[in-house]
């Protein structure tokens, strides 16, 4: 299992999932943004973080950073794409995802654990959690507000995309969406941390199921 890790100015959750990569037993590479191509990887995780400072839109100008056309072409050819808080809102501002994260619904920045449930287990992410399993992980954001049409809610509601849901909604998130995966079920999107919570000296261990999943997808 060899993952890029992609950093952009302003990225600082990169060393965290290089690090839960590593703990779960696989390999991780930085890949900084102005590359054009990804190497020989298996999957590519964009991390959380500030791109850009969060100036327009978080991840609206991360999304059109030149490494980002190779993270398409490996997505479009079935390629697992893990992008967690700043990088579900860049997942969001290339197109790799539908709709758009706003801000937070009470205006403030949230950095605390959440209760989150697994609504679909049939992505790769997914496949290694019970359905309906309970989890608590954490969230530090303040766009983190996910926001589509209600015809797009409808139609990731009717194809199982609905990947996690909060039970304890920490931002005004349309039907309490905590994270989507795309049609193929290749790319997640997700606000909470799972690379925060991978070995129990961080504090749980329930972020390892996302990991366990791509890895047992990747790694036949
Ligand atoms: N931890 C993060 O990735 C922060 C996400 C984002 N920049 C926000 O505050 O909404």
């Amino acid at each position: 299992m060899n993952v890029a890790v992609i950093q952009f100015p302003g990225s600082n959750c990169d060393a965290d999932a290089v690090n839960a990569v590593r703990v779960m037993g696989g390999e991780a590479r930085l890949v900084w943004h102005t590359e054009d191509s990804l190497g020989n990887v298996d999957a590519v995780i964009l991390p959380g973080g500030f791109s850009y400072g969060d100036h327009l839109r978080s991840g609206a100008i991360a999304a059109r950073s030149p490494i980002m056309a190779s993270v398409k072409a490996f997505a479009e050819r079935g390629g697992p794409v893990l992008g967690i808080c700043n990088g579900f809102q860049i997942l969001c501002e290339a197109g790799l995802l539908p709709g758009a994260l706003a801000r937070n619904g009470h205006l403030h920045f949230v950095c605390r654990p959440v209760r989150l449930r697994v609504e679909s287990t049939s992505s790769v992410f997914t496949s290694e959690y019970a359905p309906r399993q309970e989890l608590t992980v954490p969230v530090a954001h303040g766009e983190g507000n996910y926001y589509a049409e209600a015809a797009t809610i409808e139609r990731l509601l009717g194809e199982g995309r609905v990947a996690f849901r909060y039970l304890d909604n920490p931002n005004g998130s349309l039907n309490d969406i905590a994270g989507i995966v795309s049609e193929r079920g290749n790319v997640l999107g997700m606000m909470p941390h799972p690379e925060r919570v991978v070995e129990s000296v961080l504090g749980g261990t329930d972020g390892r199921g996302v990991f366990e999943g791509l890895f047992k997808a990747v790694v036949k």
